[in-house]
């Protein structure tokens, strides 16, 4: 960084669509934020920031390397000064019974050496809220929502206090709803009662934004807390209360004009992004990929080049592998829930590639793994957030690329409007 400012907040994100989530959220609440990809090399320029959301893929990987790479994270966000540091997860809670919210929560507990850890999902704008220790999406539990299906890590228990014991070597408590609307206070002595019964996480209740708020005071007496985008918006409204970060006015970073073709990759099998696909059918030729063919090798990503590279002139295209859950879990049964995946976040990556070799320096992508594949192929190391394309998602400018500009949105599978393909293309001229 060239700013030997103190960092006011550090936070690690587990993937990328949710690292911009979050930067969002905190740029939109008043703190300047940077996006990086990974741990910043020590030669990249950022500007004077308050906080940095360092991104990791670190969501569906095994447990200990989600652990190493976070805590190399948290080594680089405190040695810039960050006394809180907030470990991002999914508003929806995405992990396995294997990890890896448990597992690097612990680690970064251990290393914070704080007694207890506060953990909540709750992100009211996107209807994420959490009521006696359950996740709700939407009006249904978690485990009745679209989740259930979601082909890297289905959710079938809405209750976070049990996911979150079976994954994490700490006991786990719940701070529910009743408690929290008592303030500040009350939520500190239950947190005490449950240090001294020997629980060592969590989880908080959170249906509005007050309630955030309030969390938000409360985790900036420790050195750690987990969660979604809902408690960056309380910690960073309470740094902001306590004068640990100046608001700044300016906001969103105005991102320049870029021109150019443009370009929509969705890897997201979820039913919002489903949605998005079959509205910009539309309005932009689509190309479904045939994932049988791209699990066999690398012929279905080159005919999806060709097929793109013939029409960009003509205006923007969007290329998807989305399919529903019937026929994800048919071809997972053939080839292994990560052998199909991965094959096919490489395709979207060789796709992404070759777009930009074509001239495209406007590209959307629908999915956080595939995100993560697509921004690591093109060795973007970091991002200035723009203006909010729908909750959760803002148009991001790519700095220190080495390309010339660029601009990408980010899309988490679940957010957006159904027009949202065509809605992050207005905001991207
Ligand atoms: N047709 C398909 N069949 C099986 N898996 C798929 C298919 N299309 C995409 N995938 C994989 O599903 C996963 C979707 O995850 P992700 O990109 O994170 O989306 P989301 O944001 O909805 O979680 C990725 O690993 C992707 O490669
Ligand atoms: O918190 C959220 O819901 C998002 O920020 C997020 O992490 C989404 O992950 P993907 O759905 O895998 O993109």
């Amino acid at each position: 960084m060239t700013s030997a400012a103190k960092l006011s907040l550090g936070c690690i994100a587990d993937d990328y669509t949710g690292a911009s989530d979050l930067a969002n959220t905190l740029t939109r609440a008043g703190l300047r934020t940077v996006q990086t990809i990974g741990v910043p090399a020590s030669d990249l320029a950022l500007p004077e920031v308050d906080a940095v959301v360092v991104s990791l893929k670190s969501r569906s990987i095994e447990a200990s390397l989600a652990v190493t790479r976070s805590r190399a994270a948290e080594t680089w966000l405190r040695g810039r000064g960050a006394s809180h540091i907030l470990f991002k997860i999914c508003s929806t809670f995405d992990s396995t019974d294997a990890g890896n919210i448990g597992p690097v929560m612990d680690a970064l507990r251990a290393d914070s050496k704080d007694s207890i850890v506060l953990v909540t999902p709750a992100f009211p704008e996107t209807g994420r809220t959490v009521y006696q220790g359950n996740l709700f999406v939407g009006p249904v539990p978690l485990n009745e929502s679209p989740l259930k299906d979601h082909p890297l890590n289905p959710m079938h228990d809405s209750n976070l206090v049990r996911v979150l014991a079976r994954q994490s070597k700490t006991r786990v408590g719940l701070v529910d709803l009743a408690t929290l609307a008592r303030g500040a206070d009350a939520v500190r002595a239950k947190l005490a009662d449950l240090v001294s019964s020997g629980v060592g996480a969590a989880i908080i209740d959170a249906v509005f934004d007050r309630d955030l708020e309030t969390i938000g005071q409360v985790a900036l007496d420790h050195r750690l807390s987990v969660g979604a985008s809902g408690i960056g918006l309380g910690l960073a409204r309470a740094l902001v209360a306590a004068s640990r970060a100046k608001p700044d006015a300016r906001g969103a970073t105005l991102v320049t004009p870029v021109g150019g073709p443009a370009a929509c990759l969705a890897g997201s099998c979820s039913q919002a992004t489903l949605r998005q696909i079959a509205s910009a059918e539309k309005v932009m030729p689509v190309l479904h990929l045939d994932p049988e063919r791209v699990v066999a090798g690398k012929d279905e990503a080159q005919r999806a080049l060709a097929w793109a590279k013939e029409r960009l002139a003509a205006g923007p295209i969007l290329i998807a592998s989305s399919s529903t859950p019937a026929e994800v879990a048919a071809l997972q049964s053939r080839h292994g829930r990560d052998a199909a995946g991965h094959a096919i976040e490489q395709a979207m990556a060789d796709i992404a590639e070759g777009l930009v070799l074509s001239g495209v320096h406007r590209l959307v992508v629908a999915g956080g793994e595939t995100s993560g594949a697509v921004v690591d192929r093109l060795g973007i190391p970091g991002f200035l957030v723009g203006a909010e394309i729908s909750a959760g998602v803002p148009v991001l400018r790519a700095v220190g690329a080495g390309k010339g500009e660029m601009v990408l949105a980010l899309k988490s599978g679940n957010f957006g409007g159904p027009e949202f393909f065509s809605d992050a293309l207005a905001l991207m001229p």
